[in-house]
């Protein structure tokens, strides 16, 4: 019997592509790739806990269908965002037999997906490449939108490329084996595309907060192809950031990736960062009198009922600000900010002061 499952289509053109979202799917792999590209040689590449939870059987299927495949597998975490892991991926990946018609399948989360993506973008000038990602986080955003790369030690994300993927298939059950703590962090992404896209998901979440904590199939379901429709719009409209508008899926990041910079790769997780930094953007915009306060009040709330940290971590502020200017959406010298004009909709706003800002990471500790 054939699985249920829906579609949500990126439309970019020659470089479109379907998210396919849906229960026990992970068995199709195989025929989800090769209806999108001729596979000869697979480069699959996983991280140490999810290689034998999903990606040994994802190669296995694969090598009965008659691909040749290369299986790499890196060390979990953040840290394997970096220079090296990618120079230790090209030169397997060429050992392996790579070529520019090999194409790479990342399985997991998005340290996964940004790494396997940027090995996909450079190795031979760029090789197809499709994601199949395994955490919460990687389903609602990291696999969709094409933006991949690695960490520099003093920024995040600061070498990469923009780069999509030939098609991304989403499993829910696979949500089942995902530790606790990662699972929340994700959810903290997902209330993200409720503050700056949709009140009335938001609403949605705030009122199915005790599914969602016990990771019911359909509203999780629900959930993760709300989001995916979401950023496919966004990115539609402004695929490589130029006009300003996919700027807004960066709500919270500026402070986030300052705070994960801070704290050391890893320490603090993306999706906590993106909790703690939402809510510091939130009180900047309340400063600059843009919101009432409501607007936080209700992003704490849900944040701290999905079990999310809400709390500016304890960290000097100035090497944090320091971090923050070393944000992408800087522009000469002077920092911009993702920040809410009411629940559902958010702007990019520049000519902040850096006191403003310090203010609201100090009031959050
Ligand atoms: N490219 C983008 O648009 C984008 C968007 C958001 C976040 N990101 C990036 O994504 C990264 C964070 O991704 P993440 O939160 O998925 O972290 P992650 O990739 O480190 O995965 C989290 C942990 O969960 C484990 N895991 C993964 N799937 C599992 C499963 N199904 N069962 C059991 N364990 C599983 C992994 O081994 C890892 O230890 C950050 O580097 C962030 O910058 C990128
Ligand atoms: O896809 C985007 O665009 C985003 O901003 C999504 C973010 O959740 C994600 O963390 C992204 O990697 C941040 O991008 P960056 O350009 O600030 O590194
Ligand atoms: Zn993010």
């Amino acid at each position: 019997m054939r699985a249920e499952h829906e579609i949500v289509r990126v439309q970019l053109s020659e470089r479109s592509y379907d998210i396919q979202i849906g229960s026990a799917i992970l068995s199709s792999a195989p025929e989800f790739f090769a209806a999108r590209t001729k596979i000869s040689h697979a480069i699959v590449i996983t991280d140490e806990s999810v290689q034998p939870l999903y990606a040994d059987s994802i190669v296995a299927a694969c090598a009965t269908a008659g691909m040749r495949t290369t299986l790499i597998s890196v060390p979990a975490g953040e840290t394997s965002k970096s220079i090296a892991m990618a120079d230790r991926l090209w030169n397997e990946s060429l050992a392996g037999g790579a070529d520019r018609k090999s194409v790479v399948i990342a399985v997991g989360g998005g340290v996964i997906g940004d790494l396997a993506g940027f090995i996909a973008a450079t190795f031979a000038r760029g090789l197809a490449f499709f994601q199949v990602p395994t955490t919460l986080l990687a389903q609602v955003d990291s696999s969709v939108g094409g933006k991949v790369g690695i960490n520099l030690p003093a920024a995040k994300n600061m070498v990469g490329a923009f780069w999509q993927p030939q098609g991304v298939l989403i499993d829910v059950d696979v949500l089942k084996t995902l530790p606790e703590r990662e699972y929340r962090a994700g959810l903290a992404e997902v209330v993200k595309y409720g503050v700056i896209l949709d009140a009335d998901f938001f609403a949605y979440l705030e009122a199915n907060v005790a599914a969602i904590r016990e990771r019911d199939k359909n509203v999780l379901t629900r959930v993760i192809a709300r989001c995916c429709q979401l950023k496919a719009d966004v990115v539609q409209t402004d695929e490589r950031e130029t006009t300003g508008l996919r700027a807004v899926l960066n709500y919270g990041h500026t402070f986030c990736h300052a705070f994960e910079a801070t704290c050391g790769y890893g320490e603090l997780l993306h999706g906590e960062a993106v909790s703690i930094g939402m809510l510091c953007a939130s009180r900047l915009a309340e400063s600059l009198q843009r919101i009432t306060s409501d607007v936080t009040e209700r992003q704490f709330n849900l944040l701290t009922e999905l079990g999310l940290p809400t709390a500016t971590p304890q960290v000097d502020i100035e090497p944090v600000m320091a971090a923050m200017q070393r944000d992408k959406k800087v522009e000469h010298g002077k920092l911009q900010f993702v920040l809410p004009i009411r629940l559902g909709n958010v702007e990019l706003v520049g000519g902040v002061s850096n006191d403003l800002a310090k203010t609201a990471i100090i009031d959050g500790q």
